[in-house]
């Protein structure tokens, strides 16, 4: 029997630190790479982040829509990069925040999560607008391929909480009934800023998740691997920071500020977490 999503989430955690590395091949930063911005610039771009990151990353996250940009050319390059992640050996969480039906959800569970399918990935960050019950079939699936799905909660955008505080507790209990009974985690992990305020009424809701959290915000929007432990509390042992922006600004100090990004998180967490026992 294959291994659950959680069971290699937990793994790669405990062996590479907690750091999830965004690949989001902007027009900004292929320029800034001195790259075109053209899909020959976004297989560039992927694969010397694949390269350079692989092994100091828990989890690659490429952000699909830099490779929508480019139609079927540039999911031709995301194919290719999610394979290279997989041939790398690091867990891929690929961002395309869906929510729908469930007959549409069906489709976009065969496109995301199905082993057999090009484009696959080890877990998809879902949207719940639709209702958490809409996602059931796509957590179905991903219980089916031993994969995983990241469910919006409250994300780190500051526009982002007049419309989510008040669900974000749907969101929350949905997760952790169907994560109930799996170890050592289920398979529907959440998305909750690093950027929150450590008052939000959501976060206290995250003991009895008995999921991941990954927690984006790093860097650009303005967390610090401290704000991640401070923000965490008790529930940091399963949070996985998210960067993309910060470390992604210049090819050169790539792996460098990852492993900056990794060391601090790792420092933080860890040492709020022997503090705490
Ligand atoms: O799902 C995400 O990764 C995500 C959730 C969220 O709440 N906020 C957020 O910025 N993201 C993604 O994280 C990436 C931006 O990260 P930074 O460049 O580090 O700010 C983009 O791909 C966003 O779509």
């Amino acid at each position: 029997m294959n291994e659950s999503f959680g069971t290699r989430l937990r793994g790669r955690l405990d062996k590479y630190g907690p750091l999830c590395v965004g690949i989001d091949p902007s027009p900004a930063l292929l320029h800034a790479w001195g790259l075109d911005d053209s899909p020959a610039g976004l297989e560039s771009f992927s694969r010397t982040v694949v390269d350079a990151v692989s092994d100091v990353a828990a989890v690659v996250k490429p952000q699909s829509a830099f490779f929508e940009r480019w139609g079927s050319r540039g999911i031709a390059v995301l194919e290719r990069t999610i394979a290279d992640l997989r041939d790398a050996g690091t867990l891929v969480l690929l961002d395309i925040k869906r929510g729908d039906i469930d007959s549409t959800m069906a489709a976009y569970a065969e496109a995301y999560l199905d082993r057999g399918s090009p484009l696959a990935a080890d877990a998809v960050t879902l949207s719940p607008y639709l209702g958490f019950g809409s996602l059931e079939g796509a957590i179905l699936s991903a219980v089916a391929n031993d994969a995983g799905v990241f469910v919006l909660a409250r994300t780190s955008n500051p526009e982002a909480a007049p419309l989510q505080r008040p669900v974000a507790g749907q969101v929350l209990a949905g997760a952790a009934a169907a994560n109930a009974g799996h170890a050592p985690f289920g398979p529907v992990g959440v998305v909750m800023g690093a950027t929150l305020p450590a008052s939000d009424d959501a976060l206290t809701a995250l003991t009895d998740l008995n999921g991941p959290i990954l927690a984006p915000g790093l860097g650009a929007q303005g967390a610090t691997p401290a704000d991640v432990a401070r923000v965490f509390g008790p529930v940091r042992h399963a949070v996985v920071p998210s960067v993309s922006r910060a470390v992604l600004a210049d090819p050169g100090r790539l792996r460098a500020r990852v492993l900056h990004y990794r060391d601090e998180c790792v420092a933080h967490l860890t040492a709020e977490i022997a503090t705490q026992s």
